[in-house]
């Protein structure tokens, strides 16, 4: 990995991506985002989440260029992204698409994942090394010279996301990334996204899955009809279920038990956490 990483999940003081005030409609449409607000430190992990329709593609469409942010709105590492070409964000935010087959359009899964490097100019001994080892994070290291459209969703969904992987930007914001994986293919790409954020990476995952943001995220931003309604750690803001119900998502049924059983304590957020209250419990703590 590069050297400007950080290790071990550290966050730093540096604004990886900062959006000031920022309101979007589309031609055809309501107001899609109203005065965001947000910073996102260099090193955090976080999930984005809210409703169909919140306003979370929108947003992150404007992080890699795909709709254009007017002058002082949005900031990636300091430099606004206002002029900047799509192809030159890409150098710094990965974006990994929910639907795979919007990104994929190469005939060999190789020639997929080596596409954004050979742009960037890469020698070719690098690419190859970028390439194997990507697809060897993504478990698809046998599957290089086939047919990207002769491979299960989830599978594309990992060429995809080894695409982005190979480019090792700086930050990788993942749209529905475990859509189409099977159970273990869901672990696999979390543990994936938790290691790539480890290792330095500012990591950004949209989700509807409160479980994942539960057991992965550091930090949930909760976006409903284009506006920010919550936004900080995953205890406190799935602590606060009558502003969640507004957009419809519900912490995740361990949250919900927990809640239940122990209304006074603090959030519990995983299986493991539950077990541990209930041996507390047990012993009389
Ligand atoms: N290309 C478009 N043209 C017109 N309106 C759009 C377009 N894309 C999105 N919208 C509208 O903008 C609003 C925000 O949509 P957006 O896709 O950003 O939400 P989302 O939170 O990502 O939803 P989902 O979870 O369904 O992907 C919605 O009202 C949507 O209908």
């Amino acid at each position: 990995m590069s050297g400007l990483f950080v290790q071990a999940s550290e966050v730093t003081s540096m604004n990886a991506i900062e959006i000031k005030d920022l309101s979007y409609s589309y031609e055809s449409g309501l107001p899609a985002l109203k005065e965001i607000n947000l910073s996102i430190k260099q090193g955090e992990l976080v999930a984005l989440v809210g409703q169909n329709g919140a306003g979370k593609t929108t947003m992150v469409k404007h992080l890699i260029g795909l709709i254009k942010a007017n002058k002082d709105k949005i900031s990636i590492f300091g430099q606004d992204v206002f002029g900047q070409r799509v192809s030159e964000l890409a150098k710094r935010v990965g974006f990994v698409f929910q639907n795979p087959d919007h990104q994929i359009f190469h005939d060999t899964v190789e020639k997929e994942v080596a596409f954004g490097l050979i742009n960037m100019g890469l020698p070719k001994a690098e690419i190859s090394e970028r390439v194997e080892k990507a697809l060897h994070s993504v478990g698809l290291e046998s599957q290089a010279g086939d047919y990207p459209q002769s491979l299960s969703r989830g599978q594309r969904q990992r060429v995809a996301l080894a695409s982005v992987l190979a480019m090792q930007t700086e930050i990788i914001i993942l749209d529905e990334p475990t859509t189409g994986q099977d159970y273990h293919e869901r672990l696999q790409i979390m543990e994936l996204v938790n290691k790539l954020n480890q290792e330095g990476h500012t990591v950004v995952f949209i989700t509807h899955d409160m479980a994942l943001v539960a057991n992965y995220a550091e930090r949930v931003i909760v976006l409903c009809q284009g506006r920010i309604i919550l936004d900080g750690p995953v205890r406190e803001v799935l602590s606060q279920q009558a502003k969640l119900a507004q957009t419809l998502l519900e912490p995740p049924q361990i949250t919900m038990l927990g809640s239940r059983l122990a209304p006074s304590s603090e959030v519990i957020l995983t299986v493991d956490e539950m077990y541990t209250y209930l041996q507390k419990v047990q012993e009389g703590d």
